[in-house]
């Protein structure tokens, strides 16, 4: 199956470069050399089937008789937000990062605020030194996951963010890796970069 890792580098929207897993792996030396540490980038990362659960959004999805998500089906929107953790007991699911700075991190809890407000269904937020990120999703009313989680996951996935440089610059080497060590059987690999002006 064709697994596709987007990273976006937000820089006149232009897609530098797309390659097969081989050439990622040839290429992340160029991708290091791309981001720059002064350079402040944004990274989008969506998964197969990103779009699917942004579209299904949550609304009017909190509710006791709500469907938990069923293990099988975990493993596939696990996918689709490389970029989240599932706790080992399987009830949340769980995004770090660590923003530029602190109004950073406040900037992006607000458009967050903005996104849960208008689909009804609220992550739990924590900063802590004060410009690491935590996210968990999970649907308190059924005390486990439901697809309204995964749905609300993917569209923060789309939320722009101040990073800080290092930070962003060595989670896109993870997830280049992580793409490429998928695709590794000679599958095409779409890696999308977009370099983010300083
Ligand atoms: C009445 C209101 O819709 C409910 O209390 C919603 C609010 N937001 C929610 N958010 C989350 N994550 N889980 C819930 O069970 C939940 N319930």
């Amino acid at each position: 199956m064709l697994r596709q890792a987007i990273l976006r580098y937000r820089h006149c929207d232009r897609v530098l470069f797309t390659c097969t897993p081989e050439a990622a792996r040839r290429c992340r030396s160029v991708l290091a050399a791309r981001v720059s540490a002064k350079s402040l980038m944004t990274l989008n990362i969506q998964g197969p089937g990103a779009d699917k659960l942004r579209a299904e959004g949550c609304s009017g999805a909190c509710s006791r008789d709500t469907p938990r998500v069923e293990p099988a089906e975990l493993v596939e929107f696990m996918k689709a937000i490389p970029a989240w953790h599932l706790s080992a007991d399987k009830t949340v699911i769980t995004r770090t990062f660590t923003a530029k700075n602190f109004m950073a991190a406040i900037r992006f809890f607000n458009k967050l605020a903005e996104v849960a407000e208008a689909e009804g269904h609220h992550p739990d937020i924590h900063l802590r030194n004060f410009r690491e990120v935590e996210i968990n999703l999970s649907t308190h009313v059924v005390g486990g996951l439901t697809r309204p989680d995964f749905a609300m996951a993917a569209k923060l996935d789309m939320l722009e963010v101040e990073y800080s440089p290092k930070w962003a610059k060595e989670e896109a080497e993870r997830l280049a890796a992580a793409a490429g060590g998928v695709g590794g059987d000679g599958e095409a690999m779409s890696v999308e970069m977009e370099a983010s002006a300083p």
